[in-house]
């Protein structure tokens, strides 16, 4: 990853002017070159916001998140202060725009700065000259109709069109509406302990799956994290693996494991687990996590093909890989870079790590299937293909523990970012799916 190309040119002179410009490289590299957020904010930080001071370096970072967050509604109020969309190839001006408008619209922070800063990193050399006239309009005038623009805002505008047509038509208009919401706020910070008799971090609120949701803010810097107490666990996250119930003692096979907060689930409850992960770079990390929260011993970490899987266990999750749909509200970029024909592939090759997931299970032993999806062909429908091609698997309902608050009609688990967290006033937790199958 390069530097920002206007900030190697000239220094900034404008204040605030660096950490603005590497939030527009931020932006550039997920909206232009959809490269995932995690990875280029992780890849920044060795790169152009290395160079920041602590406090411009969280303002970079806010400001490029709050943009990616905040995409298609920054993309429906740009559209209504300009007569034409912006050239395809006007990439550099595009990242530019949405950072001011992030500022503006999102942030009510220096107002007068955003313009300044988006002016100076247009105007001057190259061919992005030409648009700081009309970058220093249009920034003007939505400073000017901010509330407006803000009240109008349609409560679809910051959902790519396929994925609102797929929520309303499986969810309903008003249930469509109350996730696209959801993710407009930034969420909590959900963590899963070690020890299931661990204190509570202050400030936190406990969870009905035994974590807890801090305020977010540096991990690394929240007490017990540098002794390997909790780990970062979205509360959806945590609930498929209270399906299996008491695991003490139980061989597990978690066969997509990375980074492995459901195998640190299951080794936390006494399971002798093997981590089964396909990509070698991912799989370190399953290592890393158990190493800092001291349950390496209860794991046998494998790189392997999860559809080549051997052996039989007591239980089997399968979180296998998806759209990952039911993430959005953590990987705001989720729902740019994903397409209706991701969704048709990544349901068949779930439906084969199902048939091989059902081989793996012993008699009498669970299998859980896991997708951080909210769509049905990754979740609802591969009840029926169990049910017609996997005979010897049998639909265990979702009753009792944490997910029974989420339990659908046909005896599975549903949660969605517009949901409310049972017992608790908690706002909001990923898209998750989960069904328990016992084996005959
Ligand atoms: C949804 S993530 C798993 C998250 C993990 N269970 C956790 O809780 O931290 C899916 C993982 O499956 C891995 N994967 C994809 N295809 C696989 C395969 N055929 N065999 C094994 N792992 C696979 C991906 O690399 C990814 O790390």
């Amino acid at each position: 990853m390069t530097a920002p190309a206007r900030q190697r040119r000239r220094g900034p002179a404008i204040e605030g002017a660096a950490a603005r410009s590497a939030a527009q490289h931020i932006v550039t590299e997920v909206c232009e070159r959809h490269q995932p957020l995690a990875g280029v904010l992780e890849e920044a930080a060795h790169g152009p916001l290395a160079r920041l001071s602590d406090r411009d370096q969280a303002l970079a970072r806010a400001i490029g998140r709050v943009t990616v967050r905040r995409r298609g509604d920054i993309d429906w109020c740009l559209a209504q202060m300009l007569a034409k969309p912006l050239p395809k190839r006007a990439a550099e001006v595009r990242a530019v725009l949405r950072v001011s408008a992030a500022q503006i619209l999102f942030m009510r922070q220096a107002d007068h700065a955003a313009v300044n800063v988006a002016v100076a990193l247009l105007k001057g050399e190259g061919a992005t000259g030409g648009f700081a006239g009309l970058a220093n309009a249009v920034l003007r005038r939505l400073i000017r109709e901010r509330d407006a623009l803000l009240a109008a805002l349609p409560v679809e505008a910051n959902t790519p069109g396929w994925l609102w047509h797929r929520w309303v038509a499986h969810y309903g208009a008003e249930t469509a509406a109350a996730i696209a919401a959801a993710h407009r706020a930034e969420p909590g910070l959900d963590i899963a302990f070690a020890d299931p008799v661990a204190l509570l971090p202050e400030g936190g609120v406990a969870l009905p799956t035994g974590g807890a949701r801090l305020k977010a803010g540096a991990v690394t810097a929240i007490e017990g994290y540098a002794e390997g107490g909790w780990w970062v666990q979205d509360a959806a996250a945590q609930l498929p693996v209270t399906l299996f119930g008491n695991v003490a003692g139980a061989t597990a096979l978690d066969m997509c494991a990375a980074p492995g907060g459901k195998t640190m689930q299951l080794a936390a409850r006494g399971a002798r687990v093997t981590a089964l992960e396909l990509d070698a770079d991912r799989a370190a990390r399953i290592g890393e996590n158990l190493a800092r929260t001291h349950l390496a011993e209860h794991v046998r970490v494998t790189v392997g093909d999860a559809l080549a899987a051997e052996g039989t266990y007591d239980a089997v999750l399968l979180d296998a890989p998806c759209s990952a749909t039911g993430t959005m509200r953590r990987q705001p970029d989720v729902a740019w870079s994903k397409s209706a024909a991701d969704i048709k592939a990544l349901a068949d090759v779930q439906r084969d790590l199902l048939r091989r997931a059902a081989r793996c299970v012993a008699p009498g032993g669970t299998l859980v299937f896991a997708t951080c999806s909210m769509e049905p062909e990754e979740g609802e429908a591969h009840l029926p293909f169990v049910a017609e091609a996997l005979p010897e698997l049998s639909l265990d309902p979702v009753t009792e523990g944490p997910a029974a608050s989420f339990a659908t009609p046909e005896g599975a688990m549903r949660t969605l970012p517009s949901m409310t967290i049972p017992g608790t006033d908690l706002a909001g937790l990923d898209g998750f799916f989960a069904a328990r199958f016992r084996r005959r």
